[in-house]
């Protein structure tokens, strides 16, 4: 079968098929071979089988008639097609053209490296013709047999024929010669160097050599096979799944790749395929970012496999943003794209997002795209905390409202201080929508585009926390269970509020990540990691099992970047889907960063640091904080009234308004009041003021005992939630 298919080849193209397997029309040849296999046994997938009756007249010509190529080809009948394929013929061939044209030179120097080789090749030739020595076995065999008749006739036959040749050859020759030797004396050098150059190229094309043609010849190693059952079979017997798989569907092209759908040999749950993902691809010979087995939705033995046409990695994608429109971090944004090549948008708004993966997996990367489109949404706040200290996220710098780089205990306090901020922030714009009248917020108290424009002066833009390599912080000795604490209630609360917190992660374990962060997270981004229970922290108890698994991805290799970026963006196990993140080189990212700030100066939304102000770190201190430090050293109780004073001396900013001026008030009046302000302000840390007698001091008055002072007070709002 395969000769025939070689001379089909050879027909088709004009190729010598005969030549070694590096050629496109080998690369076809085994394609075409392979796709015409023998099918395996069971349900015919690869292609339909025609069953004619072919017995009878019409019978064959029907049966010709289903196989006949259309009159004219599909894409000579469609005007757009056919410009189409004009052009791309067109530049096709300007392709071709130059990419020969620059390498002439090339082919001209081993031309002539294989001159010597032609020259004696033709001196033999012309040495045996003129000799005629085709003709030596016969007299040689004359000559022993002793037969003197044959033997003249044959001496007379070759004198006839040799000797013109010799003449020919002297008439060739002499001139050739002469010509030569008078070319040599009064041609210019070039003209002389350029005639000897081509007269040694001719004798090149004379030594060409069948194993090294002169031509350099381009194959496309990214051209992948058609994909079929054969294969498929052989590759799951090869890894170690024994049996015929049973395909439910004849295997089809499904975007830019073929779909196959099958029920794996019994006993073998298509799980197996998801962990043995690089085994396959080896077996099926093709690179590892083409195959994508994912378990089906039937029963755990179904299988899916998408095989890519093209290898991913030679094809380049440009972030849809990268070079000129804004975001809408109320709305969604390009993030990355499927093996498929479909465009996955991410929308934040009333979300939160994890993000984990192990080093190289293309964390860093990924959530450069997030704040790459916070940069490009003029209205966004930004407030960045990149804890690796690479400055990988330098490009936002200079619009953020807050940013903060490095891995020391300065940046996870400036980190803990943010967080903070961010609660507090978080709690003034809950107040805000909570006062806002029902009809504003038809669909719950939660922050909208449409509310934010309408009531600018309650500043519900868009806010943007990237908490990278967060891990950093939350196994901080000191400041890592108060961040776990604020970050807990962050995750969970400030999303209805147009906050959107993004956390990343390269230790994705119970240490490092706080359960409250894990189990809250909305929108997970799982990157290559190495087992299960990073997995599950991740994407959410139970995804392994489902066979939504980040292990089958491959880190970055060095200079390879395998299947860095690549990861499960997953809202549920019904809701997930592997996307690779697009990649924003550094220098792109500085320009997209540059064009955010541009956006931001036009609409005079900088803020922060970006606009040259000092972030203060957030005072969290309570009343009951202050209450401990100014207490009396063994005091058992003080009356609140003393207590008030020394408040107001400790912090005069915040207790002066609790002592009031009121000139129409007696003294005891006034101590009353502050008395009363004191027990207010406590309450909702659920410290008790009593009536105490102290005798040192003015008799019987409200007072706080100190047993009663809690040793650290939350916030009352915390306890709400
Ligand atoms: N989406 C992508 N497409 C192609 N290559 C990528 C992509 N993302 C990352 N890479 C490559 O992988 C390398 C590692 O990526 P990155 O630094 O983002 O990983 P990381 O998970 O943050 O690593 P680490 O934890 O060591 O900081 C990059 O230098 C880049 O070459």
């Amino acid at each position: 079968m395969t000769d025939t298919i070689l001379r089909l080849v050879k027909d088709t193209t004009g190729s010598d098929a005969t030549s070694p397997p590096d050629t496109v029309e080998a690369a076809v040849v085994e394609a075409v071979t392979e796709q015409l296999a023998e099918p395996v046994e069971g349900v015919i997938v690869d292609s339909p089988q025609v069953t004619a009756d072919t017995s009878t007249w019409i019978g064959q010509r029907r049966a010709y008639l289903a196989d006949a190529p259309p009159v004219l080809a599909p894409w000579l009948r469609n005007a757009r097609d056919l410009a189409e394929h004009t052009r791309w013929t067109a530049s096709y061939l300007g392709h071709v053209s130059a990419f020969h044209t620059v390498r002439a030179p090339l082919y001209v120097v081993r031309l002539i490296g294989r001159s010597p080789r032609g020259a004696w090749r033709l001196t033999v030739r012309w040495v045996r013709w003129v000799c005629d020595t085709e003709a030596r076995p016969v007299e040689t065999a004359a000559a022993t047999t002793a037969d003197v008749e044959a033997w003249l006739s044959l001496s007379r036959e070759k004198s006839r024929r040799v000797r013109p040749r010799r003449i020919t050859s002297a008439v060739v020759a002499a001139p050739t010669a002469i010509g030569a030797t008078v070319a040599g004396f009064l041609l210019p050098a070039w003209e002389l160097g350029a005639a000897t150059g081509l007269a040694l190229a001719l004798l090149g094309v004379a030594g060409r050599r069948q194993d090294k043609p002169v031509i350099t010849r381009y194959v496309s190693v990214h051209l992948q096979r058609p994909l079929n059952s054969r294969e498929i079979t052989d590759a799951l017997d090869a890894i170690g799944i024994k049996g015929t798989p049973q395909f439910v569907n004849p295997i089809q092209v499904d975007g830019p790749g073929w779909l196959a759908e099958m029920d794996l040999p019994r006993g073998v749950l298509a799980e197996k395929l998801l962990d043995k993902r690089k085994e396959l691809a080896g077996a099926m010979r093709r690179p590892l970012q083409c195959v994508w087995p994912s378990v089906g939705t039937e029963h755990p033995s179904r299988a899916n496999l998408w095989v890519a046409k093209t290898d991913p990695r030679t094809i380049k994608r440009v972030w849809p943003l990268a070079h000129d429109g804004q975001a809408d971090m109320y709305g969604e944004f390009p993030f990355g794209v499927t093996p498929r090549g479909e465009t996955v948008p991410l929308s934040l708004i009333g979300t939160n997002v994890l993000m984990g993966g192990v080093m190289g997996s293309g964390k860093t990367s990924a959530v450069l795209v997030i704040a790459l489109a916070g940069a490009l949404d003029p209205t966004c706040e930004m407030w960045v905390y990149e804890l690796k200290g690479s400055g990988d996220l330098d490009s936002v710098e200079p619009i953020c409202h807050r940013y903060v780089s490095g891995d020391d205990d300065e940046q996870c306090k400036a980190t803990l201080d943010g967080m903070r901020a961010l609660e507090r922030e978080m709690k003034r714009r809950k107040k805000a929508v909570a006062d806002l009248p029902v009809e504003d917020v038809p669909n719950g108290r939660k922050v909208t585009r449409a509310l934010s424009d309408k009531y600018p002066h309650l500043r519900l833009h868009p806010l943007l926390a990237i908490f990278d390599e967060v891990h950093t912080l939350f196994e901080h000795p000191e400041y890592g269970k108060p961040a776990a604490e604020v970050a807990g209630r962050l995750i969970r609360k400030a999303r209805a509020y147009g906050m959107e917190l993004i956390f990343t992660t390269q230790k994705p374990d119970a240490d490092s990540i706080p359960k409250m962060v894990s189990d809250n997270a909305i929108v997970r981004f799982c990157l290559a990691i190495t087992g299960h229970i990073p997995n599950d922290l991740i994407l959410g108890t139970g995804m392994y099992k489902r066979g939504i698994r980040a292990n089958i991805f491959e880190p970055a290799e060095g200079s390879d970047p395998k299947d860095s970026g690549t990861g499960w963006l997953a809202r549920s196990a019904m809701n997930a889907r592997i996307v690779r993140a697009y990649y924003i080189a550094q220098e792109l990212a500085r320009a997209i960063g540059q064009r955010g700030l541009a956006l931001r100066i036009a609409a005079g939304t900088l803020t922060g640091e970006a606009a040259g102000q000092v972030i203060e770190p957030v005072d969290v201190e309570t009343v009951v904080d202050h209450l401990r430090a100014i207490w009396p050293d063994g005091a058992t109780a003080v009356h609140s009234h003393r207590l008030v004073e020394a408040l107001v001396a400790y912090r005069p900013e915040l207790y002066g308004p609790w002592i009031s001026t009121d000139p129409t008030l007696t003294d005891r009046e006034i101590q009353a009041a502050s008395s009363a302000t004191l027990s207010a302000a406590l309450r909702p840390y659920k410290v008790a003021t009593a009536q105490i007698t102290i005798r040192d001091c003015c008799g019987g008055a409200k007072g706080v005992r100190w047993t009663d002072i809690p040793e650290a007070a939350t916030d009352p709002e915390d306890d709400d939630e």
